[in-house]
């Protein structure tokens, strides 16, 4: 059963996957009906969240069992004092195979009534609802002339991004994401000098029900999509080595890293955005890592042209690092619950050529012997597999390496790849088990199946005496 339409794109961007995912290798591996079918699936799933919320713990900090307790008991509370208090038992399940890792199941999709009274956000902020959040002032698009805090109100998403800031009524796409209670009157959302900042409307009655981690135990619980948390598995840091995040910001994988290498040795991590750089530092220091260097830096200008220069931040000289991780900068189409993108084909298709900027940066700066880990939360061939091709072609030192977990699916066909170098390959597919009407499966069991689309590679640099490559 699906809720929601499929997630609304440009026809152009719809026509462009629908070309990735029904191409001639493909088709020669399942057929026209399975790929179509596929695809089909594809768009409905990322209109929809995943059934269950992902939270890495700091197993640095303290015993799985111990987080697992406490976490328990904070939810608890948090139930308890909730005005919509129902007395339902909190799943919390340790994942079959990754240690660090706890799932919460989401209730949802709940009947739930819609009301008259109603405010509109933007689509980032009802995905985000759908998520668990609560409504953040800056979010709030359009609410009814009238608005005080304390109204109970039905709140939409604006599907695509037609509602503008301000508006008293909004008759556009929109889907219905849940109740909730206004906790700022409409004043002070739209007619303030300075942005509104805060709770704007407090979900009480959200469509798909999952806790809120807002405050809870913020040092040994951070939330992050279970495919991320596979890729600091993947990279395998270990204690007193030193590692580049390439493009870190917020810092989710960067902290990953550091807490598995036991806060021993150095991550430094970089981003381009200066105001990112506060986000990766403070999570470094609400997770109790000291290891986390992060500077603010365009990594495609990380190598320094000096290779005796030796800085403590960026440019780096080449071969400093004993592994780095691009989690690269890309079109985002895997993420879930998505509804709608306004992007268009032209902008999809900008992040290949800075991917492989980043990805000769990368080479450069990684050790002989090193291991390089290449992600992206997108679900195109340009930005994945055909990415993969391209890097083994332009670095003969290159190999891929199996992967360890490996919990998504393989390689997508359509890249020219051998099916030993798909097998290779992690792709996080939703759309090949996705079923919101199944709920028999044990969570466990479903969960690797019901991510964000995701991509991973794990490859080794060989030593100079195997492999002589002019490029890295
Ligand atoms: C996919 S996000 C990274 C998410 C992050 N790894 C995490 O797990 O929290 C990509 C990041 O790349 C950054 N970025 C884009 N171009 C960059 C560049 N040339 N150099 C460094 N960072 C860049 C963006 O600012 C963005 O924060």
């Amino acid at each position: 059963m699906s809720i929601f339409p499929r997630i609304s794109l440009k026809p152009e961007v719809t026509e462009y996957l629908k070309s990735v995912f029904l191409n001639k290798e493909v088709l020669a591996a399942v057929g026209h009906q399975e790929a179509d079918c596929r695809f089909q699936k594809l768009l409905t799933c990322l209109s929809h969240p995943p059934s269950y919320t992902c939270v890495r713990i700091s197993t640095h900090l303290a015993p799985l069992e111990e987080i697992r307790h406490k976490l328990g008991e904070e939810l608890k509370k948090q139930q308890m004092c909730s005005s919509s208090a129902q007395d339902v038992s909190i799943q919390i399940l340790p994942h079959p195979r990754i240690t660090d890792v706890l799932l919460l199941p989401v209730d949802g999709p709940r009947a739930v009534e819609q009301l008259s009274s109603e405010v509109v956000v933007g689509a980032q902020c009802g995905s985000a609802v759908l998520r668990g959040a609560h409504v953040f002032a800056p979010g709030i698009l359009a609410s009814s002339k009238y608005m005080k805090a304390g109204d109970v109100v039905s709140v939409f998403s604006d599907l695509e991004g037609r509602c503008t800031r301000g508006m008293t009524s909004f008759q556009g796409k929109k889907v219905f994401v849940g109740n909730g209670v206004a906790e700022m009157d409409r004043s002070s959302i739209f007619c303030t000098d300075e942005p509104a900042r805060g709770v704007g409307v407090r979900m009480v009655e959200p469509l798909y029900r999952s806790p809120s981690f807002d405050g809870v135990l913020p040092s040994l619980a951070f939330l992050q999509n279970l495919p991320s948390v596979v890729v600091g598995h993947v990279l395998g840091p270990r204690p007193g080595e030193r590692i580049l995040d390439m493009c870190a910001a917020p810092g989710g994988k960067t902290c990953h890293i550091a807490a598995l290498m036991k806060d021993q040795g150095e991550v430094v991590a970089l981003d381009r955005i200066r105001n990112k750089i506060d986000r990766i530092r403070q999570n470094a220091q609400m997770l109790h890592l000291h290891s986390v260097k992060a500077y603010c830096f365009n990594s495609t200008q990380a190598v320094s042209g000096d290779s005796a220069q030796e800085n403590e931040g960026p440019p780096f000289p080449p071969e400093s690092f004993d592994r780095v991780l691009l989690d690269a900068p890309c079109s985002g189409l895997g993420q879930r619950p998505n509804m709608g993108s306004t992007w268009s084909l032209k902008e999809i298709c900008s992040y290949p050529p800075l991917q492989r900027k980043l990805f000769h940066a990368a080479m450069r700066l990684l050790k002989k012997g090193g291991v390089l880990v290449y992600s992206t939360c997108t679900v195109t061939l340009a930005e994945n597999e055909e990415q993969v091709a391209w890097a083994l072609e332009t670095f003969p030192c290159l190999t891929l390496q199996p992967q360890e977990p490996h919990i998504g699916a393989e390689g997508m066909p359509g890249a020219g790849l051998s099916p030993e170098q798909l097998r290779l390959l992690q792709r996080f597919s939703p759309e090949l088990s996705w079923d919101q009407a199944e709920t028999t499966t044990p969570l466990q069991c479903r969960a690797d199946g019901d991510t964000i689309g995701f991509f991973i590679v794990f490859s080794t640099k060989a030593h100079e005496k195997t492999v002589f490559c002019q490029l890295c």
